[in-house]
């Protein structure tokens, strides 16, 4: 195949890195639920899922595992959606079976995530979310060096309130201005617990770190999402909390974080 280096990402608007400094932070939710809340505000938005040791977005969005084909211009990424504004391309597509990336080493993996970066058809896209393994590994510098050849808008940081005093987050950000890529914001997520029977939110661990941290770091604190059970449940089902429950205080939260990274967004645009 005969395809310059930009060429499958030459029609992405905005390209935005999703970092957390450790695991089970909620990364993949967030990347799922911003992409879906971009894509209520009308957007087409592609989501790349190199999360090598646990790519869990397409059982959040309910893909399944489809068979991957090819074009002329590389792979063709899954669409979650009938109408087409939601383009997912995930490394879980590519395994036999979901151990196998574990025991990969190195430069297979670096192997794996340039072509990721430069064989995918995306077509045209606002957006094009990229979910990260957690931490700071060699997989995220092949990430920036193969998007750099394009161009990466950022990384959205999501932390929780305990993991922000802890120094994986911090970790992240220095990695974020040794890697020269912007800190478009940082999500607080698991902020307080939604009562399943009455909604009121408690803050069973102390809140508002994320917005200190993005203060003391000189970023733009995009918000905060709730421990959610009904968020829970509607990603194990592969729903849409967005189309389920729109009054929702997550959905909320949710589509105001999507409206700021998007205004932040089309801001550079205009600069
Ligand atoms: N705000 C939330 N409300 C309810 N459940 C959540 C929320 N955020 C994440 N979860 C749940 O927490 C679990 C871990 O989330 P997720 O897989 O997104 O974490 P992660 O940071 O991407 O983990 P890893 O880096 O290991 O892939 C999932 O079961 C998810 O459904
Ligand atoms: S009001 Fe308090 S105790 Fe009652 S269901 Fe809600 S959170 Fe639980």
């Amino acid at each position: 195949m005969d395809r310059s280096e930009k060429g499958n990402l030459s029609a992405v608007k905005h390209v935005v890195l999703v970092l957390s400094g450790k695991g089970g932070v909620g990364k993949s939710t967030i990347t799922t639920e911003l992409a879906l809340a971009l894509t209520h505000a009308g957007k087409k938005v592609g989501i790349l899922d190199v999360d090598l040791c646990g790519p869990s977005i397409p059982r959040m969005l309910r893909v399944g595992k489809p068979e991957v084909h090819q074009c002329d211009a590389g792979w063709v990424p899954v669409y979650a959606d009938a109408q087409q504004k939601l383009a997912l391309m995930s490394i879980g597509f590519l395994l036999e079976d979901s151990d196998e990336a574990v025991v990969w080493r190195g430069p297979k993996k670096t192997a794996l995530i340039g072509q990721f970066v430069s064989d995918v058809a995306w077509g045209e896209l606002d957006v094009l979310l990229v979910d990260t393994p957690p931490g700071t590994s060699d997989e995220h510098l092949a990430v920036v060096e193969n998007l750099r050849k394009h161009k990466v808008d950022g990384a959205v940081l999501v932390t929780t309130p305990q993991a922000v005093s802890t120094g994986d987050v911090r970790r992240e950000i220095t990695f974020c201005k040794k890697t020269a890529v912007k800190i478009l914001g940082i999500v607080e997520n698991m902020s307080g617990y939604v009562c399943p029977h009455c909604s009121e939110c408690s803050n069973i661990f102390s809140k508002g770190g994320g917005e200190e941290l993005a203060k003391l770091t000189g970023s733009v604190f995009l918000g905060s999402v709730p421990l959610d059970p009904l968020l829970t449940a509607r990603l194990d089902e592969g729903r849409d909390i967005l189309q389920v429950f729109p009054e929702s205080g997550t959905y909320t939260a949710i589509s105001d974080i999507a409206n700021t990274l998007l205004s932040s967004l089309e801001h550079t645009d205009t600069d």
